[in-house]
């Protein structure tokens, strides 16, 4: 084959492969058999072999790097990436709702999400392409643990349009999989992890990214770091625009009107969350307009604009054993 071909055929590999990547991993809803994908990556990696000068980070060859770090890097997050407020019942949520109102006044719509329990992570973008993932950390400096993500499939390598941008999600790992691993974990003799968020942060914690890609992780959008140079003018907008790019965004979200909506939506889900494939810890209840976010504003650590209703902890049930009273 030809060098001019062989771009051609790369270019065509690159769109099929990346838009069946979409449907499966993001979607959720395949158009073509797993062999027929396998059948074109095997194409590509045999193109690329013999034409290295044509493999690009975007490639959807490019999943799984090869080296072993040493060592993560540091990366300052120029927004700093906040922690949220806990509310832990209904008088709780009622005076966030009453407090936002004070600085607000009385029309305020709020989103509800599902507060996803796993490891909350910075995505960056450069003219679409994916560069560099990072750790929460303490906010303000994460580590730098793009080997790791590019091996998470619902991630995008490649944006649907060539926008410069900054995300953050949080990166989990499906109740299945933690299942699966632990089963193997002990089989193997090995401590198993305590619950599928651990079992998320030690993963993407490995320097050999070969392990984290052997982990099934998943991942869920629900910023933009830095909204206004979007256009967008509410929270939900923004999680549309997400999705839009190639995201995957959490579809159990909703718009609340009032607080007494969102109440509902937590009671909803406090009885819904079980039948979950995967963790949540709470319901994140966000003011919509981007604007009275603004105007609310941040404490040091968290937003005024926003609060987590935590569930309350599993009960654990300790049976009580009957004591012979002699
Ligand atoms: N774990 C989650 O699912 C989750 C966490 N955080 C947020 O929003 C925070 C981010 C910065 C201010 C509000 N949303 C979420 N859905």
């Amino acid at each position: 084959m030809d060098k001019q071909t062989a771009e051609k055929q790369v270019k065509e590999l690159h769109r099929l492969l990346t838009q069946y990547n979409y449907e499966y991993h993001v979607l959720d809803n395949p158009s073509v058999p797993d062999a027929e994908y396998d059948r074109l990556m095997r194409e590509l990696l045999d193109i690329e072999k013999e034409f290295p000068e044509l493999v690009t980070p975007d490639s959807p060859s490019q999943r799984v790097g090869g080296e072993i770090l040493s060592a993560f890097e540091k990366v300052v997050h120029e927004i700093p990436m906040l922690s949220l407020g806990n509310a832990f019942n209904e008088a709780d949520l009622r005076d966030f709702d009453r407090r936002v109102k004070q600085t607000v006044g009385e029309d305020v719509e709020y989103v509800c999400e599902l507060k996803i329990d796993g490891l909350a992570i910075s995505l960056r973008y450069e003219q679409g392409i994916f560069r560099q993932g990072s750790t929460r950390g303490d906010g303000t400096i994460g580590e730098d643990i793009t080997s790791n993500l590019r091996t998470i499939r619902s991630i995008p390598l490649r944006l649907h349009q060539p926008m410069s941008i900054e995300v953050r999600g949080e990166a989990y790992m499906p109740k299945k999989s933690f299942e699966n691993l632990n089963r193997v974990k002990e089989e193997n003799g090995e401590e198993p992890f305590a619950n599928p968020r651990n079992a998320a942060a030690g993963s993407l914690r490995q320097l050999d990214p070969k392990i984290a890609a052997s982990r099934n992780l998943d991942i869920f959008l629900y910023a933009i770091g830095d909204f206004t140079e979007t256009g967008v003018t509410t929270h939900s907008d923004g999680l549309d625009l997400l999705e839009k790019l190639g995201f995957k965004v959490n579809k159990e979200r909703e718009k609340c009107a009032t607080i007494d909506a969102v109440i509902e939506y937590v009671n909803k889900w406090t009885v819904e969350r079980p039948n979950l494939p995967y963790e949540i810890d709470g319901i994140v209840i966000k003011v919509n307009s981007l604007q009275q976010q603004q105007e609310l504003g941040t404490t040091a650590k968290s937003p005024r604009w926003a609060i987590a209703y935590k569930f309350p902890a599993e009960e654990v049930v300790t049976k009580l054993v009957d004591i012979e009273l002699s």
